[in-house]
């Protein structure tokens, strides 16, 4: 049995964007049943009054967690994101509020690179265009400007997770792969790196982005990138929409300088089914578009589920941050008995000797301590012998010390 600083019952989750009730289900069966789900993202305001009480958020990516309304959320302990991508979060300033957040970086993955290869594979016959004449009752039998895959070069910008699986795929269809990245990646298959992104974009038949969201990658693709490109190629974006310069790729569209694109991200992405989707590149017909469901799949989401509501009750009930994205990583053995305590502080010289003097003049017996700090943050978990009583003191001391952002304990029975 272990108890935490603050009961299971009284930890609020709020969940939104539809996260996957495999996460409700993973809550509920480790305790912590105060759970609130919300099927779509909430404008600020809303989102503010829906987390002001909250300890866990768990967002995807249509959920902006802005320092303004980190601000609103004074109890937040741990954010979890149900996606890859956590450019949606202030990440600095949840660091700087102590609260690790934890993503997914793996299971949707897969429905990534699926859902790239068929656009490849659409693109390539003209089918946004032939759909849309059959949709209006006409029949373009032709093999005008038809083309296989195989053979074709296909171009990754970004060889991580996903531009590496597109890249076995591909080959499988007989696809050429040709990859760029700025740092140095295991070639997989007969796949080729290229020295520049010019030289990928020259070479390449079909174009596709696979970039986190940086300030690097902000506008990776503009007209001049776009300008590189073959005549008659084409771009997929399934990776961050303020990596493309939208209004040069439409113009390379209307231009015929590119044959077609796929989006699946956007600039502005509607925040709600209730919004209007605009773009410059609605209702061009050698173009798909599609509301940003790369990683919206059965398999992944379930997986997703579990995966991050894992990492979220790991941290709460034991105080690992393995996989936090913004926060030293502390690996820590299972919790067999006695108390532990975790302190988050800024990094700042002497944290670690005042803690250990609130021990020491307790005459409590440390059996373990983990610690890992980067440039702004330190992060201590100590293990002590024997239970704890609150009315101690300990963690009242422990936030005194100068430095402190929070604390919490964790008691536990020897099983
Ligand atoms: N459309 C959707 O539903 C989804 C979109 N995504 C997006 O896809 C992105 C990529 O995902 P993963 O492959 O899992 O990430 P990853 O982190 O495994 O791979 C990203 C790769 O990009 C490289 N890179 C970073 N900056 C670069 C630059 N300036 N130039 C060239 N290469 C650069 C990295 O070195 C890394 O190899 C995510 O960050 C996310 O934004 C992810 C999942 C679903
Ligand atoms: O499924 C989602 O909400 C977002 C998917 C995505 O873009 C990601 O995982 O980074």
């Amino acid at each position: 049995m272990s108890k935490l600083s603050l009961p299971k019952d009284k930890i609020k989750i709020v969940l939104l964007e539809n996260v996957h009730d495999n996460a409700v289900a993973y809550l509920r069966s480790h305790g912590y049943e105060n759970i609130e789900s919300h099927k779509g993202a909430l404008d600020a305001d809303d989102l503010k009054a829906a987390i002001a009480d909250a300890h866990m958020v768990g967002i995807r990516s249509r959920t902006k967690l802005s320092k303004d309304v980190l601000a609103s959320a004074e109890k937040l302990m741990v954010i979890g994101a149900f996606c890859i991508g956590t450019n949606q979060i202030d990440l600095h300033e949840a660091q700087c509020r102590g609260i690790p957040v934890f993503n997914a970086p793996y299971s949707n993955t897969r429905s990534v690179a699926e859902l790239v290869l068929g656009q490849v594979i659409m693109l390539a016959r003209g089918i946004p265009r032939r759909n849309w004449i059959c949709h209006e009752g006409g029949w373009d039998k032709s093999a005008a400007g038809s083309t296989e895959v195989r053979g074709k070069t296909l171009g990754i910008v970004g060889y991580g997770h996903i531009g590496t699986q597109l890249s076995v795929i591909a080959e499988a269809l007989g696809m050429k792969v040709r990859f760029y990245d700025i740092v140095d990646k295991l070639a997989l298959g007969n796949a080729q790196s290229c020295a520049s992104l010019r030289e990928l974009m020259e070479v390449s038949d079909f174009v596709s982005l696979h970039v986190p969201d940086t300030t690097q990658t902000r506008n990776m693709i503009t007209a001049t990138e776009i300008g590189w490109m073959k005549p008659g190629s084409f771009l997929v974006n399934a990776a961050r929409g303020k990596i493309v310069d939208i209004d040069a790729l439409a113009e390379a569209l209307r231009s015929g300088h590119l044959a077609g694109a796929a989006l699946d991200v956007f600039p502005v992405e509607p925040a709600s089914v209730e919004d209007v989707f605009e773009s410059p590149l609605r209702g061009m017909k050698n173009v798909i578009l599609t509301p940003h469901i790369g990683g919206s799949t059965q398999e992944a989401q379930a997986n997703i589920g579990n995966e991050v509501a894992e990492k979220l009750v790991k941290y709460s009930d034991n105080g690992s941050t393995v996989g936090a994205v913004n926060f030293p990583e502390v690996m820590l053995p299972v919790h067999k008995g006695g108390s532990r305590f975790m302190h988050i502080h800024r990094n700042v010289p002497g944290v670690i000797s005042r803690i250990n003097d609130v021990f020491g003049r307790r005459g409590l017996n440390i059996v373990g301590q983990y610690l890992r700090t980067d440039e702004k943050v330190g992060y201590v978990v100590v293990d002590v012998d024997g239970m704890i009583e609150p009315g101690m003191g300990v963690r009242r001391e422990l936030e005194e010390i100068e430095g402190t952002i929070r604390s919490r304990f964790l008691q536990c029975e020897e099983p």
